[in-house]
């Protein structure tokens, strides 16, 4: 089986002299490139030219350059101009903000806002608590980067971070209907950070922290999580921890194995490979070796990153030390949370048979999927274009849905060991393989189920403020929720 590495696809606008040039030749060029011809389009038409929008896919960039410069050779034909879809998709931004009602006359007005609007202020002032019944607030997230660790890109700023945090808003609403707001701050002084959020808290119900570079998102989301009374997730930790969790479960079960007795390598110990090695000891891997930049943490040495030091003391057993490829002899399971190509062909075939190996940085994986294909008991990536796909995504809108819809103060462990336990619920037993062990995150039970699960975690460990009406006993008294009716 071959994997595209996510095809790339743009749209050539061509002006076509017919007489000198046959569509069909063109159709030729693009294909002997190594193109697909997915859409074609007539945008203006005279008797002997049209001009013609030529939607075309390949695998690698350098095919589309390649049809391009040769479609620019051939007589007869002007390239007027070329449009990345994806770019496209960006144009403008990809979200936008809709009133609920219309405002059609002056009655609607004076009730929307002044002067009725004061009586509703009034009702909050009085009752904060209104705040969830009267304002966005119940239903918003504020989606907040610093920009200093976005994906695998690393340090790119608020400003570039801007289109991955506008998309996780827009997967927000498609898949759990939550209202999330992106926010790149210009700032990564902790201090500034800490303060930035706490200032604008009032209007959200919860707050998701992203791509904030390890070691400082720890303390911003512990400082904020103790600020605040509403739930702060740093979704880089906690989302790719539940989502990797609900992975490995069905994965040991595709190759046999129980979690107690696998060696488990963890390559990339950030924000995203300390929260999965902690929930993985949280289950019950016993043999967990962290790997960074400088080689495998031993508990001997000291290490100028204070999260280090914690996480030599609570990992690697054995005390093996050395590069990656030294400790992956005979490991069970690679994780890789730490930059594209890091992870060898080599490397894998020191594991043990049939190894489980999740490669899960963005946009480029430790090692591209079709390199270990024939080896590999499980492969997973953090991508949609590859099967398995491990990622965030599958959390972060399920559980702010829980989260949000009773009012939980807090993401506690409970509710995220309930979201992975639901999550990995999705997959049956007679459709788990090595191709499905996660399931896709259109898969509309994903979310049901995570809200289901995480809401009852939520009650149970006391810390939802309100019981959604599924979940009340028959005799809860169902208390009026329009606060101003009489
Ligand atoms: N699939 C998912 O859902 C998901 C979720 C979160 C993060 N990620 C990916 O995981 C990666 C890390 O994200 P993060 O938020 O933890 O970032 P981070 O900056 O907090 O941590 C990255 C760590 O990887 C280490 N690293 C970099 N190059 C390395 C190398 N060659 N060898 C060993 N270690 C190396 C860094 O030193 C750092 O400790 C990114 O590529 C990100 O896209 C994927
Ligand atoms: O954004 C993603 O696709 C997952 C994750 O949050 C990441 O930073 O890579
Ligand atoms: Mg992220």
């Amino acid at each position: 089986m071959k994997l595209s590495m996510g095809g790339k696809s743009i749209i050539l606008r061509l002006e076509l002299q017919t007489e000198h040039l046959h569509f069909g030749q063109l159709i030729t060029v693009i294909t002997e490139n190594g193109g697909d011809v997915v859409a074609i389009d007539v945008i203006q038409t005279g008797a002997n030219w049209s001009v013609r929008d030529i939607t075309v896919t390949a695998s690698e960039q350098a095919q589309l350059e390649s049809i391009t410069s040769t479609i620019k050779e051939l007589p007869g034909v002007r390239l007027v101009h070329v449009s990345d879809r994806t770019f496209l998709l960006h144009l403008g931004g990809k979200i936008e903000m809709k009133p609920k009602a219309p405002i059609q006359n002056r009655d609607d007005l004076s009730r929307v806002y002044t002067p009725d609007v004061a009586r509703v202020c009034m009702a909050i002032y009085e009752q904060p608590d209104n705040a969830y019944k009267l304002t966005i607030k119940r239903n918003t997230v504020a989606v907040v980067s610093d920009g200093s660790a976005v994906l695998g890109l690393g340090n790119i700023g608020p400003y570039a971070a801007m289109p991955v945090m506008e998309g996780k808003a827009m997967l927000f609403k498609q898949f759990a209907d939550v209202d999330a707001f992106p926010i790149c701050l210009s700032t990564q002084s902790t201090e500034d950070i800490v303060a930035a959020v706490r200032h604008l808290a009032p209007a959200f119900g919860g707050i998701n922290l992203e791509d904030i570079s390890s070691p400082r998102c720890f303390e911003i989301e512990q400082r904020l999580r103790e600020e605040l009374d509403i739930p702060v997730f740093h979704d880089d930790q906690h989302g790719t921890a539940v989502v990797l969790y609900a992975g490995l479960i069905n994965a040991l079960k595709v190759v046999g194995k129980r979690i107690d007795e696998v060696k488990v390598v963890v390559c990339g110990i950030g924000a995203a490979g300390i929260a999965c090695s902690n929930i993985l000891l949280a289950a019950g891997v016993k043999e967990l070796i962290g790997v960074d930049r400088e080689g495998a943490l031993v508990r001997t040495r000291r290490y100028a990153n204070p999260m280090w030091n914690d996480y030599a003391q609570r990992t690697n057993p054995n005390e093996l030390t050395g590069t990656l490829h030294d400790v992956l002899e005979e490991a069970d399971v690679f994780i890789g949370l730490s930059a594209g190509g890091v992870l060898k062909r080599a490397d894998v075939e020191r594991m043990k048979q049939r190894p489980v190996v999740f490669v899960m940085a963005n946009p480029t994986p430790e090692i591209h999927p079709d390199e270990i294909e024939d080896i590999a008991g499980v492969i997973a990536t953090g991508r949609s274009d590859f099967p398995n796909q491990i990622n965030n995504v599958l959390c972060f809108p399920g559980i702010f849905r829980a989260a949000l819809d009773c009012q939980a103060r807090t993401i506690n462990e409970e509710m995220k060991l309930a979201a992975s336990a639901a999550i990995a619920s999705v997959v049956t037993p007679q459709e788990l393989n090595k191709l499905y062990i996660i399931p896709s995150v259109f898969n509309q039970e994903v979310v049901r189920r995570i809200r289901e699960a995480v809401i009852q975690a939520a009650i149970r460990t006391g810390v939802a403020r309100r019981i959604p009406r599924e979940f009340r006993q028959p005799e809860q008294p169902v208390v009026s929720e329009l606060p101003g009716s009489r």
